[in-house]
């Protein structure tokens, strides 16, 4: 549950820290889904530039159990219901290892205007739920962002630099903003590291500017981030959409579980 200063929080700063959410049982019985899932060689598999190390893993929900239940635990979709104001959907699901040494860049961007370039989504009403499975410091990629950003719309300032939806997925990214619009800000904003334990919470806003520098740190720093969007903020037709498990179209609400993801049911 969001607590009403919670809420406040979220909508001054654009992301609100849920520290120790998942206990570090849950977090193990997730890290080891995460390691089956990025040994598997599936196309929703995407590798670094070095072709051996996992850059994410999507749509992880279809592929585990444990991580689709995940998706409906009162702690993940709860604060998402909250802030949207009711029904939720998937639109994206997606693991970031961030690999030790070869686990690069994730340049600024604001996560909306891909979901309404590539995806065709309507209104920015859709928001990160990111979940700290590792330890996430100074030392090995945090996010970074700029608090208050996901008031902007980047639209103009952003420009389309690559064709094909393929390039969403590298770290040479498709739309980019250019390093002097970062510049000015940056200084207006300033810049925050987002940094926590193991189970950590972190829900931020659809258009709250942010980017991830590499794992310097000789361990993985995994994060699963889940994308919910409200059931009222359809996605339009687009000339060359991206496949289902990038821009899930069927706007089913989900519905919070009575127990925690990590208790199975009894049958
Ligand atoms: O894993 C990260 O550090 C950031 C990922 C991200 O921002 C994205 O996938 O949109
Ligand atoms: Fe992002």
């Amino acid at each position: 549950m969001l607590t009403p200063q919670d809420v406040e929080i979220y909508r001054e700063r654009g992301y609100l820290l849920l520290p120790d959410r998942f206990d570090a049982a849950e977090t193990d019985l997730l890290l080891s889904e995460a390691c089956r899932l990025a040994a598997l060689d599936i196309p929703q598999r995407i590798m670094e530039s070095d072709g051996e190390q996992v850059r994410s893993v999507y749509a992880v929900h279809h592929h585990s159990a444990a991580f689709e239940r995940f998706t409906r635990d009162a702690r993940t979709l709860e604060p998402a219901r909250t802030l949207l104001d009711g029904d939720v959907y998937i639109h994206q699901t997606q693991l970031n290892p961030k690999a030790p040494f070869t686990g690069d860049v994730w340049d600024w961007h604001q996560d909306y205007l891909y979901w309404e370039r590539d995806d065709g989504m309507a209104e920015p009403r859709a928001l990160n739920v990111a979940v700290f499975l590792d330890e996430v410091n100074e030392f090995n990629g945090p996010v970074f962002v700029m608090p208050g950003s996901h008031r902007l719309s980047l639209d103009r300032q952003t420009k389309t630099v690559r064709d094909g939806w393929e390039n969403t997925l590298n770290a040479d990214f498709r739309h980019k903003i250019t390093p002097e619009v970062l510049g000015e800000l940056a200084d207006t904003y300033g810049l925050e590291s987002v940094r926590g334990r193991p189970g950590t919470v972190c829900v931020f806003d659809g258009r709250l500017l942010h980017c991830s520098p590499p794992n310097l740190s000789g361990r993985p720093r995994t994060i699963i981030f889940i994308r919910y969007n409200s059931v009222h903020n359809p996605l339009r037709p687009v000339p060359d959409p991206r496949p289902e498990w990038l821009a899930n179209r069927d706007p089913r609400p989900l519905e919070v579980l009575s127990r925690p993801f990590s208790v199975p049911v009894a049958r």
